[in-house]
């Protein structure tokens, strides 16, 4: 399959995509052909895939591995919703930034368990942990949905319309930390949420700790998604990308302080791209 996708941001991505040291973790199964300003999204074939440096397994031993734990207990329970939203995902040229769907199952759960009825989400992207939390809280919860970027909400929005679940969505389009600011002048905003998922700029999620703390009830959640940042945060620095440093090293601050931070309890999940479950304690 080949699609012609759109030029924006065309010499930011051919520059990143173009590092060798990259490409596994931005193109697991497709790959972009550059000719003149014309980009050509290309699905790679799981032979071509496999052992290449697109062979991709997420965090665990092998690809394989992540296809069976896929294939045998996700996808069948994935609601035919989330399957359309991830199959659009797939024509964004960023559709890696997605959350994946081992890790969507996990925060259904949570959200179960919890009986979370009023939820806030910082980065939303195409929305599938966005219409996964509709889907999963009851008919008149809520859910404060930050993200700057308006564009990509609104290629999933059709689908979670049609799921019926837009009436439980708040959608702001802005950057998470005034919003955040901005609920914490009230004081009835705080304690006031059941369940928070950060999955925004990693270089805020400290001050998004901080705010969250105060917004999150006591034993309600926060889940702080790529915290294990394509394990580069068990790697030496001088082996990582470049490209890639930055983050790291935010999350190895934020890891560590989540560690020491006895406010909450929490548990360090290696799945997607590694999750920090926190559970606010006083
Ligand atoms: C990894 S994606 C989120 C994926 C999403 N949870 C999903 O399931 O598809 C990161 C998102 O964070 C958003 N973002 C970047 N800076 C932000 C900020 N300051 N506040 C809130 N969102 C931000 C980006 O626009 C992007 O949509």
């Amino acid at each position: 399959m080949a699609t012609l996708i759109g030029a924006h941001n065309f010499a930011a991505l051919k520059a990143v995509y173009e590092r060798p040291s990259l490409r596994w973790i931005l193109q697991p199964k497709m790959q972009l052909a550059f000719s003149g300003r014309k980009m050509t999204l290309q699905s790679k074939s799981s032979d071509e895939v496999e052992g290449s440096p697109f062979d991709h397994k997420g965090l665990l031993q092998s690809r394989e591995l992540y296809q069976y734990v896929l294939e045998t207990s996700v996808y069948p329970r994935e609601p035919a919703p989330l399957k359309e939203i991830r199959a659009i995902t797939e024509n964004h040229p960023y559709f890696f930034m997605g959350t994946s769907p081992d890790s969507g199952q996990l925060i259904a759960m949570l959200l179960d368990m919890l009986n979370a009825k009023n939820t806030i989400e910082l980065g939303v992207f195409t929305g599938y942990s966005l219409l996964l939390t509709a889907l999963t809280i009851p008919d008149d919860g809520k859910i404060l949905a930050i993200d700057p970027n308006l564009e990509s909400y609104e290629m999933g929005l059709p689908i979670i319309q049609k799921a019926c679940v837009e009436h439980k969505i708040d959608f702001k389009h802005s950057p998470a930390l005034p919003v955040l600011d901005k609920l914490l002048e009230d004081d009835d905003n705080k304690s006031s949420f059941d369940f928070a998922f950060v999955d925004a700029d990693k270089s805020n999620y400290g001050n998004y700790h901080e705010r969250l703390m105060q917004l999150v009830k006591v034993g309600g959640l926060i889940v702080y998604d790529n915290t294990l940042w394509y394990g580069s945060v068990g790697m030496p620095e001088e082996s990582v990308d470049k490209l890639i440093r930055p983050e790291r090293s935010y999350l190895l601050e934020l890891n560590k302080s989540l560690a020491a931070d006895t406010r909450i309890q929490i548990s360090q999940v290696p799945l997607g791209d590694g999750m920090t479950i926190c559970r606010r304690l006083f």
